[in-house]
């Protein structure tokens, strides 16, 4: 099948390798020329592990290829939207002028029996709005909502083989002529009996906000036990643990510690309390108010612990700072915890030094104030404490006395639970993590 891919970002350029990959036709299309040159050089424009392996696979097979040009997308039949929808400046909802500006631009090159799939995470009704804009221009084109749930550093493989397709169409109904055409694309992974769900355009809206939501309660809800850990002296992640075994809750995203970041949860629980307000349902999400704020606090916690562990001031305290990213397996600094940690301790009067192995070109674009150190033993060189902040694994394997060798004080901050207590106390160091004793 022909396939458009409007927005080459996090989600567009796996969403074309992987289309290209399932055996289909494929042109990208973005408005940043750089981003699209580089993936015509079968580079992708970000870290993911596996895209640059795929894209290298598919650069002489002919079947993806890249440009600026929207009137590419004229000939495919299906375009999916891929453009992203951040946080209003200033204010909770969704911007969503990427959207319509790409789906206005598409519609002129729109053919009858075309299908526009978005994919972009949106308020509930922008696709009915939408539908109206392609109808409009093609009345023989459909829009149909079609949410993506793949996870940053696993992105290829959830592209590949998602737990669920989601597929919003007009009318609700199975026998939508949409639900076919998707079904081509789709046809490799839906053979080995991926669900599929056929929706009405609310309702899968919808699931993409709720899954969201979901997840971000999940973790604030670990870290509001962290507080109260840290009040009795017990330990957030036995608890998580014995929690876990419980199959109705499950231990995944039950990992206390600095709290969630990056492009996507933070900013879609504000748009989707901010969406619900417009329909009067605000009442319903308040407590999505309460999940931002735990997670909030956990940045603050980890800039007062990182004193205590000090001594009680962070005045020209060398501090290293293991992790940009906001979760490991990624370049993707939006909304990092531990980069706003990281700026917090500064202007608090520290000497920070953060490194990551994959994120410090796009951290210094977002903190051009902070010292950044892409070795490692360079950062903890003297360090008065040592912060792991995103649990990449090669901080995850550090071992304590040869680190311990590298720094002025043994003090180390967990901010991600993930280091074993028992063996750094018994090397030495004075450790803390979040709800941990
Ligand atoms: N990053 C992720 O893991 C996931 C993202 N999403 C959703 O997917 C959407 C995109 O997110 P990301 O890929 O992370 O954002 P991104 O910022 O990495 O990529 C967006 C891309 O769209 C391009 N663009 C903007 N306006 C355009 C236009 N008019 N025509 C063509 N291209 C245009 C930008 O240049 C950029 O390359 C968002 O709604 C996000 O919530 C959903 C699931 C996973
Ligand atoms: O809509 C999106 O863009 C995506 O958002 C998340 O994916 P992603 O942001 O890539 O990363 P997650 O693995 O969900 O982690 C999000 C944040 O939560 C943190 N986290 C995660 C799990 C946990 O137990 N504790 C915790 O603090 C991570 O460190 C990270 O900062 C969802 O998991 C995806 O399903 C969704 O498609």
């Amino acid at each position: 099948m022909r396939i458009s891919i409007i927005g080459c970002g996090y989600l567009g350029a796996v969403h074309a390798a992987c289309m290209a990959r399932l055996g289909h036709d494929v042109v990208g299309i973005d408005v940043d020329a750089a981003k699209v040159a580089q993936l015509s050089d079968g580079q992708a424009p970000f870290y993911e592990p596996d895209l640059d392996d795929l894209l290298t696979e598919l650069e002489n097979t002919g079947r993806l290829r890249f440009t600026t040009d929207m009137a590419a997308a004229r000939g495919s039949e299906v375009h999916f939207i891929c453009v992203g929808t951040p946080q209003k400046r200033g204010e909770n909802g969704a911007d969503l002028r990427y959207v319509d500006a790409a789906v206005e631009a598409l519609a002129a090159y729109v053919s009858p029996g075309d299908v526009v799939a978005g994919k972009s995470t949106v308020p509930v009704g922008t696709a009915a709005r939408l539908a109206e804009v392609i109808t409009a221009a093609e009345p023989h084109a459909t829009l149909v909502w079609n949410p993506e749930f793949l996870r940053e550093g696993h992105a290829v493989a959830d592209t590949l083989g998602p737990d669920r397709f989601v597929y919003g169409v007009p009318d609700g109904s199975e026998e939508h002529p949409a639900v076919a055409v998707l079904d081509r694309v789709y046809e490799t992974p839906l053979a080995t009996g991926t669900p599929r769900l056929v929706l009405d355009y609310a309702t899968a809206e919808l699931v993409k906000a709720a899954a969201n939501s979901f997840l971000a309660t999940k973790i604030s809800f670990i870290n509001a036990m962290a507080e109260v850990c840290e009040a009795t002296g017990a330990d957030v992640s036995r608890l998580a643990d014995a929690l876990g075994l419980d199959d109705r809750i499950g231990r995944k995203f039950l990992n206390a510690g600095i709290g969630f970041g990056g492009g996507c949860l933070p900013k879609d629980i504000r748009a989707f309390m901010a969406r619900a307000g417009e329909l009067g349902a605000d009442q319903a999400l308040s407590f999505l108010r309460e999940v931002d704020a735990i997670n909030m606090r956990r940045r603050i916690r980890v800039v007062e612990l990182t004193r205590e562990l000090c001594g009680g001031t962070l005045m020209g305290q060398r501090i290293a700072v293991l992790g940009a990213a906001f979760k490991p397996e990624s370049d993707d600094v939006r909304d990092s915890p531990a980069l706003s940690a990281a700026a917090q301790l500064q202007l608090q009067g520290a000497i920070v030094t953060v490194t990551d192995p994959q994120a410090l070109a796009n951290a210094a674009k977002r903190f051009p104030e902070l010292p950044l150190e892409p070795d490692l033993e360079a950062t903890l060189h003297k360090a008065d404490a040592v912060l792991l902040l995103t649990e990449w694994k090669q901080y995850r394997d550090m071992d304590p006395h040869t680190v311990k060798a590298l720094v002025s004080a043994p003090r180390i901050l967990d901010g991600r639970n993930v280091l074993d207590p028992a063996k750094w106390r018994a090397a030495g160091w004075t450790y803390k993590g979040l709800g941990r004793p």
